[in-house]
C-alpha cells in the first residue's frame, strides 16, 4: 500500500490510525527481517561449524571443507580405498600412536567427507570386537538416520537378536525346510515357467533381477516373520517393501546434510511421510493378529497351538513396553528392512556374476545334485553345509562386490585409549574400511583376479575346513560385522541365497540379454548397489 501525505488525512483520529499501521508494518518487517537474518546465521552455522569427530585428530582425505567433503563423498567414494593405501611422510604430527604404523593410514586412522567420517584401522578390530556397552556403542552409531528412518527402535532393546540367536539360529533346519517350501511356492510366478510356446523350455523370458529376487526373499522373510496365512498378502508384503525402500531412500538423502540442519530437512521429504504411513498401515495389519493370539493363548484351549513364527518368539520373549502390538509391528519392518534388502543385494550380485562367468554353472550344478541327492533329495541344512563351491562362488561375489565400503561403526561413549596409545573421545563415530582389505595384496592373493572357488580351496587346506565360509567374519572381512555385534541373521541369509541359487541354477537356463554384459554397479556413498533395473533372460531346462 502507498504511503498517504499526512495533510490527506480528514482527522486526528485517523491520522493517529495510521500512525499505528504505519509502526505494526515497521514492527512486521523488522520481525521478518530479523527471523530471515536468524536462518540464515543457523544455518550458516550449520554447514560450517564443527560436529561429532572434530575432537580426534587424524589426516583428511579430500576437501577439508565439512559442506564440500561430504557432497563429493556422496558421489565418490573412492577416497576410502585412497585412504586406505595412503603412505604420508608426516603422520607422526597426528594421532599419539602414529609412529609405530610405518605412516600408513591404514594402520593408524584418516578422515573422510571433510572431516565428518572418522576411519580406525581394521586392526583394531580384534581388540574392539567384543567391546559394547556402556563403552561403544553400536545400535546409537548404526549409520541409518536412526531417529528419521525409526531405525532407533532398536536402541530401546535387544529382542530381535536375542530371538534370532535363540530361536532362528537353533531351529535352523526346520527353517530351512520352511523357506525352501515358500521358495517354490514364488518361484511359480515367474514367466519362465509359462512360457508363450507349450514348452517353456523353448522360450527365453526376460525379469529384471533384483525386483525378482526382493520378491522371492521378502515371501521367504515374511513366511519365517509372521508365518501362514499373513506372509501371502500381498498388502502385508507390500507395506514391508516400501517401509524398507523409503527407510533407505530417506537414510542416504539426509547423509547429505549436517546432523544440526536434519530435523527440519526431513520434515520436508516426502520418504519421511511415506514411513510414518507405512508404519500405520503396519501396525493397522499386525494389532489384530497380536490380539487374537493373545485371546487364543488366554483362553486356555488345550487344542491352540502357538504359530512357530519370529512375532509369537517375540511376543513371548518381549517386556510390556517392548510387546506392545505398534512396537512388535514396528520391530518387524525394522528387521525386513534389515533383512530383505541386504539378502537381495548379496543374491543379485551372486547371480550377475554368476551370469557373467558361465564356465562355473556346471561344476556348481554337479556339487548342487551331489548334496541333494546324498541327503535322500532334501534341499536340507545339509545338504546346503555340502555346497561349499557354491558358498566359495559367494563370498567371492561379496569379496568384489561388497554391501558397503565402511562397517563395524561403533559411537564412543566411555573414552577409550587403544593398546598402541591412541586415544578416542567421547562421542566421536568411527567406522573401519572393510571393502578396501579384499582388495589388498596382503590379504588376498590376486585380488584383481575373480575366482569363484578360491576359497572352496583355502577350505580344503589342513585344518581350515570350517573357515573361508560366507558366514565367517574376521579383521579382513567385515561386511556381516565381527565380534559381538556380528549379524545374527547372517546364517539364515546365507542358507537362503543357497536355495534361491541351488533352484534356479537346477531348474534354469540364464545370459545376460544378447550384447550387453553384467550390469555396474550403484554406488551412493559408502554403498555399492547392484544395477536394480538390469535385466536377465531366463528359461526352463529341459533336465529339470
Ligand atoms: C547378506 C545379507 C546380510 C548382510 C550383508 C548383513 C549385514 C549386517 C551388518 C553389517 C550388520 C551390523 C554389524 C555391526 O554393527 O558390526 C548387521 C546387523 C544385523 N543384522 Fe544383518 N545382514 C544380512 C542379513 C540379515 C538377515 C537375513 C537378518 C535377519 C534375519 C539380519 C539381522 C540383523 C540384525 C538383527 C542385526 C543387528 C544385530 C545387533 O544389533 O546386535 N541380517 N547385519
Amino acid at each position: 500500500m502507498a504511503l498517504k501525505r499526512i495533510s490527506d488525512f480528514p482527522s486526528k483520529d485517523t491520522l493517529l490510525i495510521h500512525i499505528n499501521w504505519i509502526q505494526q508494518q515497521s514492527r512486521a518487517r523488522f520481525f521478518i527481517a530479523g527471523s530471515l537474518s536468524f536462518g540464515l546465521i543457523f544455518f550458516l552455522y550449520c554447514l560450517f561449524v564443527a560436529e561429532g569427530n572434530d575432537l580426534v585428530n587424524a589426516p583428511i582425505m579430500g576437501s577439508k571443507i565439512r559442506i564440500l567433503g561430504n557432497f563429493r563423498f556422496f558421489f565418490d567414494a573412492s577416497p576410502v580405498q585412497k585412504g586406505y593405501n595412503k603412505v604420508c611422510g608426516d603422520f607422526e604430527n597426528y594421532s599419539e600412536g602414529a609412529k609405530t604404523h610405518n605412516n600408513q593410514f591404514r594402520n593408524s586412522m584418516f578422515k573422510l567427507a571433510g572431516g565428518s567420517i572418522l576411519i580406525i584401522s581394521n586392526n583394531y578390530a580384534e581388540e574392539l570386537r567384543n567391546v559394547g556397552e556402556p563403552i561403544l556403542s553400536q545400535t546409537e552409531a548404526i549409520s541409518f538416520q536412526g531417529i528419521y528412518s525409526t531405525v532407533n527402535i532398536l536402541t530401546e532393546s535387544n529382542l530381535h537378536a536375542r530371538v534370532i540367536q535363540s530361536k532362528i539360529n537353533h531351529q535352523l533346519s526346520h527353517i530351512i525346510s520352511m523357506s525352501d517350501d515358500e521358495l517354490r511356492f514364488v518361484l511359480e510366478e515367474i514367466p519362465a515357467n509359462k512360457g508363450k510356446s507349450s514348452d517353456p523350455c523353448d522360450t527365453w523370458t526376460p525379469e529384471v533381477s533384483f525386483d525378482r529376487f526382493m520378491r522371492l526373499i521378502t515371501c521367504i522373510t515374511a513366511r519365517l516373520f509372521v508365518g501362514s496365512p499373513l506372509c501371502r498378502d500381498e498388502e502385508w508384503l507390500s507395506t514391508t517393501i516400501k517401509f524398507s525402500e523409503n527407510a533407505w531412500k530417506l537414510a542416504i538423502f539426509l547423509r547429505l546434510f549436517p546432523d544440526s540442519l536434519k530435523p527440519l530437512i526431513q520434515i520436508f521429504c516426502p520418504a519421511a511421510w511415506e514411513l510414518s504411513k507405512y508404519r500405520k498401515k503396519a501396525q493397522n495389519i499386525i494389532t489384530p493378529i497380536i490380539i487374537e493370539r493373545r485371546q487364543a493363548e488366554a483362553a486356555g484351549n488345550e487344542s491352540y497351538k502357538k504359530p512357530n513364527d519370529f512375532l509369537q518368539w517375540m511376543m513371548d520373549d518381549a517386556n510390556e513396553f517392548d510387546g506392545r502390538p505398534d512396537k512388535l509391528a514396528h520391530r518387524l519392518l525394522i528387521m525386513t528392512l534389515a533383512s530383505s534388502f541386504t539378502t537381495t543385494m548379496a543374491v543379485t550380485q551372486t547371480f550377475f556374476d554368476l551370469c557373467a562367468r558361465p564356465e562355473y554353472i556346471e561344476p556348481l550344478r554337479e556339487e548342487i545334485r551331489d548334496a541333494v541327492q546324498n541327503d535322500g533329495g532334501l534341499w536340507s541344512k545339509k545338504a546346503l553345509t555340502r555346497m561349499r563351491k557354491l558358498d566359495s562362488f559367494m563370498k567371492e561375489s561379496q569379496r568384489t562386490n561388497p554391501p558397503s565400503l565402511l562397517g563395524f561403526k561403533r559411537k564412543v561413549r566411555v573414552p577409550i585409549t587403544l593398546s598402541d596409545g591412541v586415544h578416542l573421545p567421547k562421542n566421536s563415530t568411527f567406522f573401519m574400511a572393510i571393502g578396501p582389505p579384499g582388495q589388498d595384496e596382503a590379504v588376498v592373493a590376486d585380488p584383481t583376479q575373480f575366482k569363484g572357488f578360491r576359497h572352496f580351496n583355502e577350505r580344503l587346506k589342513p585344518g581350515e575346513c570350517n573357515l573361508h565360509q560366507f558366514i565367517t567374519t574376521d579383521k579382513n572381512t567385515m561386511h556381516f560385522g565381527h565380534g559381538k555385534y556380528a549379524c545374527p541373521g547372517r546364517f539364515f541369509a546365507s542358507n537362503v541365497i543357497k536355495l534361491i541359487l541351488g533352484h534356479l541354477l537346477s531348474e534354469y537356463e540364464f545370459r545376460f540379454l544378447d550384447g550387453t554384459g553384467r550390469p555396474c554397479n550403484i554406488e551412493v556413498l559408502e554403498y555399492i548397489f547392484p544395477d536394480p533395473e538390469a535385466q536377465v533372460l531366463f528359461r526352463r531346462r529341459a533336465e529339470a
